[in-house]
């Protein structure tokens, strides 16, 4: 009995010890977010000051600064010393430029809808969470909403770690006269999500091809009883496993709160490296950030030697290419047009001397922009 009340004794010492530290780090908490605020304002008063002088140099300034974002999140980074980790420093960053962004302009953005897809979330994940959007559906739609002026910029698709390049992607560019301002690398984490929790139980799974495809080991060992349906997007498969207790979804987390559905089973990709890269386009130059991407569209005649003619003035400028794909050009049978991707700035010595030689070489040689390497 006494052992029972010393220790309950104890527990009660205890616990009001442990609820005086709590009261203390409470307040310490408080304090420091007070603190945050001002500071937080201070910088958003900054920003509308920026957006201020940028006006009187230009009534045409853009104020969106791709090449300077890129520069904070990586500074950022380098300073943080934990224990909130570099993701989640570069996610909260994210906000606060785009809070402060969102005071000198309002940007609205396009992308490849519809609501609950992968191109949603990296959108929300390089222009914040508040941006205004406008999904629509399909890529070649993305460029008109940016050509026609009633977006300011987009965000399109381009290439998938495990399903490759997205050609209708590069070929909007033969047609169109954008730039790229920016590229977004997302992980992309497959959701299994149903209206219930009985989610062992579904018949039938819904989604992409693609999404179906990345998930295909997991669902053999999970639900090799249920049919796998693809469907046009991740969104739809969503939308439809909302009107059906039989069926499950997979797609982006997004989807599931949009479509009234619950995760049941998260991060279910077989491959936990699987990323795909989005690029973001409008009509802007972005000057050099320091670690930056540049985009080339090359077209030459097909004769012998002609793809290590093009790639030799890179090669002699020591420019580092990490990408190559080759598209028919659609004009002429036989041509050929090479998409070309080179780190470094169009503004580099190198590039500019590679450029000048390939330009001896090539039909056409167009730089589709330099852009800031994706920082997260
Ligand atoms: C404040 C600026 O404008 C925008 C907002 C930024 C920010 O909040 O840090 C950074 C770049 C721009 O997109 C700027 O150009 O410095």
């Amino acid at each position: 009995m006494n052992d029972f009340k010393g220790n309950i004794a104890l527990s009660n010492t205890t616990v009001s010890a442990t609820n005086a530290a709590l009261v203390a780090l409470r307040e310490r908490i408080d304090a420091l977010d007070t603190q945050m605020l001002a500071l937080l304002n201070e910088r958003a008063r900054c920003a509308e000051e920026v957006a201020h002088t940028k006006l009187a140099e230009d009534p045409k300034a853009k104020f969106y600064r791709p090449e300077r974002e890129a520069q904070i999140l990586t500074r950022m980074q380098s300073l943080n010393q934990g224990p909130l980790r570099h993701e989640q420093i570069t996610h909260l960053f994210r906000e606060i430029i785009a809070s402060c962004l969102a005071l000198e302009e309002s940007m609205r953005i396009a992308y490849l809808g519809p609501e609950g897809t992968f191109t949603q979330e990296a959108t929300f994940k390089h222009f914040g969470l508040n941006v205004a959007t406008q999904p629509v559906d399909s890529i070649p739609q993305v460029f008109r909403e940016v050509e026609a002026g009633r977006v300011r910029y987009g965000v399109v698709p381009i290439e998938n770690s495990t399903e490759g390049v997205i050609t209708h992607t590069l070929d909007m560019f033969m047609q169109s006269g954008l730039r790229i301002c920016g590229e977004i690398s997302l992980r992309i984490h497959q959701n299994l999500m149903c209206r219930h929790a009985n989610w062992q139980s579904v018949q039938k799974v819904y989604s992409h091809a693609q999404s179906l495809a990345q998930c295909r080991y997991w669902l053999d060992k999970n639900l090799p009883q249920a049919e796998r349906i693809p469907v046009s997007s991740n969104a739809e498969a969503a939308r439809l496993a909302s009107l059906d207790d039989t069926a499950a979804a997979i797609g982006s987390r997004q989807a599931a709160p949009i479509y009234g559905l619950q995760i049941m089973q998260d991060s279910i990709e077989d491959n936990p490296n699987n990323t795909t890269r989005f690029l973001v386009i409008g009509d802007q130059v972005v000057s050099p950030s320091g670690n930056d991407r540049t985009s080339l569209l090359v077209s030459t005649r097909n004769r012998p030697g002609s793809l290590y003619h093009l790639l030799k003035p890179l090669a002699e400028n020591g420019v580092d290419m990490t990408r190559i794909e080759s598209r028919p050009s659609r004009t002429t049978n036989w041509e050929y047009s090479f998409f070309l991707d080179v780190r470094g700035h169009e503004q580099d010595a190198a590039i500019g001397g590679a450029l000048e030689a390939l330009r001896q070489e090539a039909e056409v040689v167009r730089v589709l922009g330099s852009y800031p390497v994706a920082v997260m």
